[in-house]
């Protein structure tokens, strides 16, 4: 059996300038032991224009915290006002980038095409996309969150080969769950998590389904990471809100203390 690591990653939506973005991950960098990082993967994921000020920090004094964007454009240069790319971002020496985030899609228009392309993008530039996906609510009424969510896992796949596919992260984003205080069961989390394991293993192989991280998001905090965490298929939470608060983000990174 696979042991995948854990990954926590705060996703810090537009919240925090540069200037509070250091102070921010000061107060993680100082709280964070070697113990924590040996157990569970760190990240955030600031607004673009914090990068260079979380990689200074992170750079100067060795933190193992990893950093990343909250958005990719899916070109790598050129006349694209307004919009970041792969090569800007891996310069900046980004991990990580989330793609296809709900609030991307809807108010953003980001169609699977688009999610596609990113993530391949993302790869180009040698960064790990974390492909979001979840279903809002008029799905899970209908109890259709299982093949919605996962025609915008293939959807956010075509075309990506195997070698790339098995470092990706997928966030199940329940879109009912985001910001609302109303947290998916862990068994509805596990229900969507499971299946896309499956898929992944009908699209590519078990052993790489078995690699995959698999992130929970939706109004995560340290009160209800355990129960989540328990799920075999859950290795990870992307987190909003309960991620500005730095006490309450370690926490959740100490989720088998909680
Ligand atoms: O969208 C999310 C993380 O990407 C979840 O946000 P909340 O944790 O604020 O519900």
């Amino acid at each position: 059996m696979t042991t995948r690591t854990p990954l926590m990653a705060g996703n810090w939506k537009m919240n925090l300038n540069h200037l509070e973005a250091i102070a921010h991950v000061q107060k993680l960098a100082f709280a964070l032991t070697d113990k924590d990082y040996d157990a569970v993967e760190v990240a955030v994921l600031p607004p673009f224009v914090d990068l260079r000020s979380v990689q200074t920090l992170v750079d100067g004094d060795k933190l193992k915290i990893k950093y990343g964007a909250q958005d990719i454009s899916a070109h790598d240069s050129g006349a694209y006002t307004g919009e970041i790319s792969g090569p800007m971002l891996s310069k900046l020496k980004c991990t990580y980038v989330a793609v296809g985030h709900s609030e991307r899609r809807q108010y953003h228009g980001e169609s699977d095409e688009i999610c596609n392309a990113k993530v391949k993008a993302a790869f180009r530039h040698g960064i790990t996309p974390i492909l979001c996906v979840g279903e809002g609510l008029d799905i899970r009424k209908a109890g259709e969150q299982v093949p919605y969510t996962l025609s915008q896992l293939d959807g956010g796949l075509e075309g990506v080969p195997a070698d790339q596919v098995e470092s990706i992260v997928i966030a199940y984003e329940p879109v009912w769950a985001i910001g609302t205080g109303e947290v998916a069961t862990p068994d509805d989390a596990q229900e969507v998590c499971g299946a896309i394991r499956g898929r992944l293993a009908e699209l590519y192989s078990q052993e790489l389904a078995d690699k995959v991280r698999i992130q929970y998001g939706g109004s995560v905090k340290s009160g209800n990471i355990a129960a989540i965490m328990a799920q075999p298929d859950v290795d990870g939470a992307l987190i909003g809100g309960a991620a500005l608060d730095a006490d309450e983000f370690v926490k959740i990174v100490r989720f088998r203390d909680q």
